[in-house]
């Protein structure tokens, strides 16, 4: 469902050239759930626009739902939703019901389902209390829930999200994590995810993946993961062995 074979990403930065990412190859499958960890900088945002179409690659090949992210965007959006944790795609001054109304016109998903979809999704992600808020006035939870909601409304066959539970409590971080799992679970989205938070890797993804410098420093599972590192008991101590040996 989605692969990147030596898929590398270069900027130029006055006369420096930035090697974001290089050579990096990785294969999903469909109906996986892997999680992507990364010191800062590591290169997990820049592959993920990769994966949109936002940034072209500058060497290698990419493919989600068999499609080139950059040459067929308008095809891909309609298999692919996208969560930026750090950014909103919904419109600021309008009630989220307005945003969920103008995706709905977007990807021309017609009234009957996206009715059943909308009701499915503001009782899983409990959005009935704040529906018809306008999106400026919700809280930082309550926005990631509306985003969760309009990536899936047109019902994508793969789900990327770029720190999706960041700066969240510890409910509304096990609300999201739990509705993810269901996504994956029940209809089988395949889902990419990268985070931070060592959590989201421990309860929700069998397979991690680890970039370091742009390319590829660890594809298994999390016991694979926590048996690079013996003697250490958690996955953060294992991580920061990992990100302090090189990956860095
Ligand atoms: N548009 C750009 N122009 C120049 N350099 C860039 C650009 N985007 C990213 N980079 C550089 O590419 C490298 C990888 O950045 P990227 O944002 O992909 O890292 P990341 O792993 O997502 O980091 P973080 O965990 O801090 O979000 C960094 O050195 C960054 O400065």
């Amino acid at each position: 469902m989605i692969e990147l074979d030596r898929a590398g990403r270069s900027f130029k930065v006055k006369r420096e050239v930035v090697h974001a990412v290089r050579d990096l190859s990785l294969t999903v499958a469909a109906g996986e759930f892997v999680g992507c960890l990364g010191p800062n900088g590591a290169g997990k945002s820049t592959t993920i626009k990769m994966l949109c179409g936002i940034l072209t690659p500058t060497s290698g090949t990419v493919r989600v739902a068999g499609l080139d992210p950059s040459r067929r965007r308008t095809a891909l959006a309609r298999r692919l939703g996208v969560v930026f944790g750090q950014r909103t795609t919904l419109w600021w001054d309008l009630p989220l019901v307005d945003s969920f109304e103008l995706i709905r016109h977007l990807y021309k998903v017609d009234r009957a389902t996206f009715r059943s979809r909308l009701g499915e999704l503001t009782e899983t992600l409990d959005l009935g209390a704040f529906l018809r808020t306008p999106v400026r006035q919700l809280s930082l939870g309550q926005r990631m829930r509306g985003d969760l909601a309009a990536a899936l409304l047109h019902a994508p066959d793969v789900l990327v999200l770029d720190e999706p539970t960041i700066g969240l409590d510890v409910v509304s971080k096990a609300g999201i994590r739990d509705f993810l799992r269901r996504v994956n679970a029940e209809r089988g989205t395949t889902v990419l995810l990268t985070t931070h938070d060592l959590g989201d890797i421990e309860r929700l993804c069998r397979r991690v993946v680890l970039i370091g410098h742009g390319s590829l420093a660890f594809d298994g599972t999390l016991e694979e993961l926590m048996a690079t590192a013996p003697g250490q008991s958690s996955i953060e101590e294992v991580v920061t062995r990992l990100y302090t040996a090189g990956a860095q």
